[in-house]
């Protein structure tokens, strides 16, 4: 797989988004963070016992309607993770719009993997935003997943939600690859060559007969 995986934290300001980021390249639990406008890691880490280098962008939340910040990192972009508070309705709501907007700003024929994660679940009683059920859990038809995790309580709910995550954006990258691959390699004069060419003359064929109908 060429190039580093391009992951973008996005949400409500305060839900916990550094809090997940830092949680997850190293282990801790910091309870104050200073919020800058934007922030990218780059790292090497370990999925699956194979090393996979990422680079995570760290969108503050105040930034969130300046889409103009998170539309130049669309181009590039190969996953989103989107952190909403369990303990905040509003901070749901603003995920949904996110994703939607990722949805419909992404190119054609791109996939943005997506998880939509609830933070803060080590808050229990203060909880506003139903729990997501455990058969739920996993990836939907449209490319994405709700999941929860405590970046204050323990590391394992974060890892799992990256990790996911970087499955997910390296099975559909080595996919590409793959198909990019067979294509270069057929060679000249191969039936699937032929069969392709064949479809071409026939479709100019058939446009031809309908427009003089
Ligand atoms: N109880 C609890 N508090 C959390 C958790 N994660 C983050 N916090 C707290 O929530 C507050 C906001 O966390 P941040 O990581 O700064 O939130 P953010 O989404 O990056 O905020 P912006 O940068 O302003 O967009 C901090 O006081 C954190 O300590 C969590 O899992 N549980």
């Amino acid at each position: 797989m060429k190039g580093p995986i391009n992951i973008l934290v996005l949400g409500k300001e305060g839900v916990g988004k550094t809090a997940v980021v830092v949680r997850f390249l190293t282990g801790r639990y910091l309870s104050e963070y200073a919020s800058p406008e934007e922030v990218t890691y780059e790292r090497n880490v370990l999925v699956d016992e194979k090393q996979v280098s990422i680079k995570i962008t760290d969108v503050a939340g105040k930034n969130l309607d300046r889409k103009s910040t998170t539309r130049d990192w669309l181009h590039k972009v190969d996953g989103a993770v989107i952190v909403y508070s369990v303990t905040d309705r509003n901070s749901f709501d603003i995920a949904e719009v996110v994703m939607d907007w990722l949805k419909k700003e992404k190119k054609p024929n791109q996939v943005i993997p997506m998880v939509l994660v609830g933070n803060k679940c080590d808050l229990e009683h203060s909880r506003t935003v139903p729990k997501q059920p455990q058969d739920g859990q996993e990836w939907r038809t449209d490319g994405y997943m709700v999941t929860e995790c405590s970046a204050s309580a323990n590391t394992e709910s974060i890892r799992r939600v990256f990790h996911e995550l970087i499955r997910k954006i390296s099975e559909k990258k080595d996919a590409t690859t793959k198909g990019h691959r067979k294509l270069s390699h057929a060679p000249v004069g191969s039936p699937k060559l032929i069969r392709a060419s064949l479809r071409r003359r026939f479709s100019v064929f058939t446009r031809e007969r309908t427009s003089t109908m």
